[in-house]
């Protein structure tokens, strides 16, 4: 098996606030990998960190053998890293179509001959469209393709935003609380959408969760922080009994 993504001592300082102190953590290729960990225990700021929006005081972040802190987080669609957020970041007033399109034109290779002659830019627009259909069709939403986002359930909106990030193909898919504000059938569908993508795509994700009973049910390896810093790692099994987390946690059942 391959490290897709390894943060390795990974520092970050907010003025006196230490987000995360030395904190490593390595995502093996082809699995589901969950940071968990109560409020404050620094797993936003470990996503912002590999999505180029944080910059660490020491430490390395490194995807596919590269140093991601040497690239722009414009950059980070290229390399084949995809993320959504903990709140829905899409564009209210276009179309879910319009929304899953704009997920690709981080990769769309039209350039400067295609702005000034036209014709490549139309036929990857034209391929960009079928794809941002195939994704719906994939998600079983494509009957709301011409509706703006406002309005609809945020179950359907949630799947719009995996759509989007899909759609760029990534390698690695970075998902922020993907459970958070869903029904138990959504979540449980969620999870099926997750392994789907895992078994049947090779997609990696990495996703930062507080719903211990999805975590556990569909992951491969689980790292847990605590206050900024590394506390216990392992599959779901080595961890439903971890005194450490339990108590992380103030006692909640795991
Ligand atoms: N931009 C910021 N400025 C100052 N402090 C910050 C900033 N972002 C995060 N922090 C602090 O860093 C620590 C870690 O926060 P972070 O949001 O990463 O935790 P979290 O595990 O994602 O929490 P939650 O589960 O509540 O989302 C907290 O003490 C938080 O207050």
């Amino acid at each position: 098996m391959n490290a897709l993504l390894e943060l390795d001592d990974l520092t970050v300082r907010f003025g006196g606030v230490t987000a995360l102190d030395s904190v490593s953590l390595t995502v093996q290729e082809g699995q589901i990998c969950a940071l968990i960990g109560p409020n404050g225990a620094g797993k936003t700021t470990a996503f912002n960190t590999i999505s180029r929006l944080v910059r660490p005081a020491s430490g390395t972040v490194r995807f596919a053998g590269q140093d991601l802190l040497r690239r722009h987080a414009a950059d980070l669609a290229g390399l084949g890293i995809a993320r959504t957020f903990q709140n829905l970041a899409l564009w209210p007033g276009m179309t879910v179509l319009e929304n899953v399109m704009v997920g690709r034109h981080a990769r769309g290779r039209a350039g400067f001959a295609s702005s000034v002659f036209g014709w490549p830019a139309a036929r990857e627009d034209r391929d960009l469209r079928a794809r941002a259909y195939a994704m719906l069709d994939y998600f079983e939403i494509p009957d709301v393709a011409h509706r703006e986002c406002t309005g609809l359930p945020f179950g359907t909106l949630k799947r719009v935003e995996l759509a989007r990030a899909l759609v760029g193909e990534p390698r690695l898919l970075l998902l922020d609380e993907p459970a958070g504000g869903l029904t138990h059938g959504d979540v449980r569908e969620l999870g099926d959408i997750l392994l789907r993508l895992r078994d049947e795509h090779g997609i990696t994700l990495l996703l930062v969760e507080h719903h211990m009973q999805f975590v556990m049910g569909i992951s491969d390896h689980v790292v847990a922080l605590d206050f900024g810093r590394n506390l216990v790692s392992g599959t779901p099994a080595e961890l439903r009994d971890s005194p450490l987390l339990v108590e992380a946690y103030l006692g909640t059942p795991v």
